[in-house]
């Protein structure tokens, strides 16, 4: 284990605190398995309740083989087992900031969605750094794998307490991103997040990000909005929103991140 790359180390008040974090309340675990009509609107009002009051979830029975999930695993081990000079090759920089990037031939010519595979090795110092720093996912949803390991915690909407998220064999977590939000009106909530590191273990995460076209200009659904319930948001460009959000990424101790609050409407 060597050095701390000092690009990871967090300012003061970002530090991770390690407490014995008491599990009062974890974020919900939902059975996708359904065999009725009412077992799918029990779902469904399951999911509505986590996107409101978490903003994440994680699910089981989803479906996805497993073996394919870790073909895909092993895949990305091999490639983070690599020596460095190998994957500095496909490095993210200002210029590539999608560092790698496979465009399928055209398939999904409109569509910007991406799966992102992030590689946490054992850090000599958990103490001062993060993995990934707090943040808000800027799309519209979020599937995480992650392995044994743990390390994800997200904010809790109600008082922004950080609240680990434990590793469920199989499962998947989703989460809410800002596109999400500002559909619902802040009905459902896209939560910060962060990942702590640990001296011990590398770990593996591989999130796919749902993004919308980047065209698809962003703003609260028509049928959600009324007298009582005003738009709590002006209308913004998801394309131009998420290019910026790349670039300002590696700007970060300059520039604030841009963020959907900045789209307010009482701003
Ligand atoms: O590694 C994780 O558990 C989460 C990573 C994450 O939040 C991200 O890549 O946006
Ligand atoms: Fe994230």
């Amino acid at each position: 284990m060597g050095e701390i790359d000092p690009a990871f180390i967090q300012e003061t008040e970002y530090r991770p605190v390690f407490k014995t974090i008491e599990a009062d309340e974890e974020i919900p675990l939902i059975d996708l398995s359904v065999s009725t009509p009412s077992d799918t609107k029990e779902v469904v009002s399951k999911i509505g309740e986590a996107s409101k009051k978490w903003g994440f979830f994680q699910v089981i029975n989803h479906g996805v083989p497993l073996e394919l999930r870790q073909k895909i695993e092993k895949v990305a081990k091999e490639f983070f087992d690599q020596p460095m000079e190998e994957k500095r090759k496909v490095k993210r920089d200002e210029l590539h900031p999608m560092g790698y990037h496979d465009g399928l031939n055209g398939y999904f010519k409109d569509q910007i969605s991406f799966a992102r595979f992030n590689h946490y090795p054992p850090c000599p110092a958990p103490h001062l750094a993060l993995g990934v720093g707090r943040h808000k996912d800027g799309g519209a949803l979020t599937i995480l794998s992650q392995d044994d390991v743990g390390g994800l915690q997200i904010g809790r909407r109600s008082d922004g307490e950080w609240i680990p998220v434990k590793p469920i064999p199989d499962a998947f977590i989703i989460n809410i991103g800002n596109c999400m939000q500002v559909w619902s009106n802040d009905l459902y909530w896209s939560a910060e997040h962060r990942v702590v590191v640990n001296s011990q273990r590398e770990r593996l995460s591989i999130p796919f990000f749902f993004f919308p076209s980047h065209y698809v200009d962003i703003k609260p659904l028509d049928e959600l909005i009324n007298e009582q319930n005003p738009a709590k948001y002006k209308e913004f460009n998801w394309g131009k929103f998420f290019a910026s959000r790349n670039r300002s990424d590696y700007k970060k101790r300059e520039r604030e991140n841009i963020q959907i609050d900045h789209f307010k409407a009482s701003e």
